[in-house]
């Protein structure tokens, strides 16, 4: 499989107030890992170069064990130098091809989109792996975020990339919900390292969509899949 087709199911982002030091940060992230992440990402806004590559370090080397893509929030020089599979980029955190001359054709790059289709086609004309639109709900981890409607991946869906809604999912019934919406992949903060088992609400977050998505079928189609599931 491609990084690219990787790019579907939870992606889960560090925080350095839940998970403030090395033994937490591992701890937690290995615990999620357990429960099958397609995608992790280290963001940190304010940890000094050092700190930042040592944990950048350890968790590519986490997230490879599991199959894991680590993707680095902002900052290209510490993919680079952490050997991570990917960086993503805020319409602040500078320009798109640059990025990607300096990190190469195989690192991915994802780019925040808000709630805009043309920034969304302005990243995928800039070569972005994956568009992340949010916040889908009011989010305590970055409350200033601005707000999207669902509607946006059905806007979006075209565009023929990965789909990320992130900002206030925290519970199992909101991925769903961002999933059936169009979602390719769900982002999290609070409902996966602000939780006392990771690994469970990870597992929880999978249950759900997979509830959903199996709801969403033809009757007859579901009895099929169940009958082949167990
Ligand atoms: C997957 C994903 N989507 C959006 C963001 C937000 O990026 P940005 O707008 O640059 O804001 P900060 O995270 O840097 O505060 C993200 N980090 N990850
Ligand atoms: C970084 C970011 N960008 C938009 S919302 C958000 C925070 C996501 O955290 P949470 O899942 O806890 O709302
Ligand atoms: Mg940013």
């Amino acid at each position: 499989m491609s990084d690219r087709q990787q790019l579907n199911g939870i992606y889960a982002i560090t925080d350095p107030q839940l998970l403030p030091d090395d033994t937490q940060l591992f701890m937690a992230v290995e615990s999620a890992l357990k429960a099958g992440l397609s995608c992790l990402q280290y963001r940190d806004k304010k940890a000094d170069a050092s700190k930042a590559l040592r944990q950048a370090r350890g968790l590519a080397e986490l997230c490879g064990h599991y199959g894991c893509l680590l993707i680095i929030n902002d900052d290209v020089l510490l993919a680079k130098a952490s050997g991570a599979d990917g960086i993503h980029l805020g319409q602040e955190d500078g320009v798109l091809l640059q990025a990607r001359d300096y990190l190469g054709p195989d690192v991915l790059i994802g780019r925040t989109c808000h709630n805009s289709l043309q920034l969304a086609e302005e990243a995928k004309i800039q070569g972005a792996d994956y568009l992340a639109f949010g916040r889908c709900y009011p989010s305590s981890t970055k409350p200033s975020a601005p707000a999207t409607s669902l509607a946006i991946f059905t806007q979006a869906a075209h565009l023929g990339l990965p789909l990320v809604g992130i900002g206030g999912i925290n519970s199992p019934a909101r991925a769903a919900e961002v999933k059936a919406a169009g979602a390719s992949m769900i982002a999290a903060v609070e409902g996966i390292f602000a939780q006392s088992n990771p690994q469970q609400a990870v597992h929880q977050y999978h249950q759900a969509i997979k509830d959903t998505l199996l709801n969403s079928l033809p009757t007859e189609v579901q009895h099929d899949s169940l009958s082949r599931t167990f």
